[in-house]
């Protein structure tokens, strides 16, 4: 057996005095998909820091799998409607030598491969400033694929998207589960999207920590502001 993708033992860290984990142990098995809910400040964002390794632990550890390739996709946020390039060009973005006119065959191929992923193809000389709110968020996500992830960390990557466009987002990221057998960590503070999308959820709370499959999930013990399901707009 294969091993899991990222293993944390337990973790402790905290800014200056304030302790936000103290004793975190959790596996990602290959191919899953968990999400991280907790309400705001308990610190899911300084989780996925320190898997990415921008933060060191207090104590514990953090294993992740010697094959990891880490893709990242951001919170939503919005794009000026002046933004000039195009949603190809922006998705080049995170290509070496991007903005060069010899980019080689082999980048234009997985670009055009991760736009074809996240069914932007069509339009990808639309320019992203007029882009919808779920194309833009597409956008981010074909340049997290570029780097052919098989870790992919979703921060709030549906907040602020309407229901239709979050469906849309999390449908796309559980085909590419599928496909690429490509373990999800996504950060929410939706638990229908939660229960819909992920098998397992790790809830963090100013005590400790919650692991557990979301088809068990108890939502009346959920923190306040975690319920109902964050407000459309
Ligand atoms: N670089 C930093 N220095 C000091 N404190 C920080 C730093 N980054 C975050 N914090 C604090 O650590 C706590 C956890 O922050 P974090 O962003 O991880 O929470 P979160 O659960 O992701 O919140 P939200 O749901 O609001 O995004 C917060 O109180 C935050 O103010």
């Amino acid at each position: 057996m294969q091993a899991p993708m990222l293993t944390v033992k337990q973790l402790a860290f905290g800014f200056h005095d304030r302790p936000l984990y103290h004793n975190l142990s959790f596996t990602l098995e290959r191919g899953s998909m968990t999400s991280l809910i907790g309400a705001n400040g308990v610190g899911k964002t300084t989780l996925t820091r320190l898997i990415m390794g921008q933060l060191k632990p207090t104590s514990g550890e953090i294993m992740t799998a010697p094959d990891m390739r880490l893709g990242y996709v951001p919170q939503f946020r919005n794009i000026d409607p002046e933004y000039p390039l195009s949603i190809r060009s922006f998705v080049q973005l995170n290509q070496r030598q991007s903005r060069w006119p010899w980019h080689g065959k082999k980048e234009q191929q997985a670009l055009t491969a991760a736009l074809q992923e996240t069914g932007l193809l069509a339009r990808q000389q639309q320019r992203l400033g007029m882009a919808s709110g779920g194309e833009k968020q597409k956008a981010y996500l074909a340049q997290a694929l570029l780097t052919r992830p098989n870790f992919l960390i979703l921060d709030e990557a549906t907040a602020s998207l309407d229901i239709k466009t979050k469906t849309e987002l999390m449908t796309l990221v559980r085909e590419l589960n599928a496909k690429h057998d490509l373990t999800v960590l996504f950060v929410t503070h939706d638990l229908e999207l939660a229960k819909q999308y992920t098998q397992q959820y790790l809830l963090l709370t100013p005590e400790g920590y919650e692991l557990n499959q979301t088809k068990l999930m108890d939502e009346s013990r959920m923190p306040q502001e975690l319920q109902p399901a964050e407000e459309v707009h």
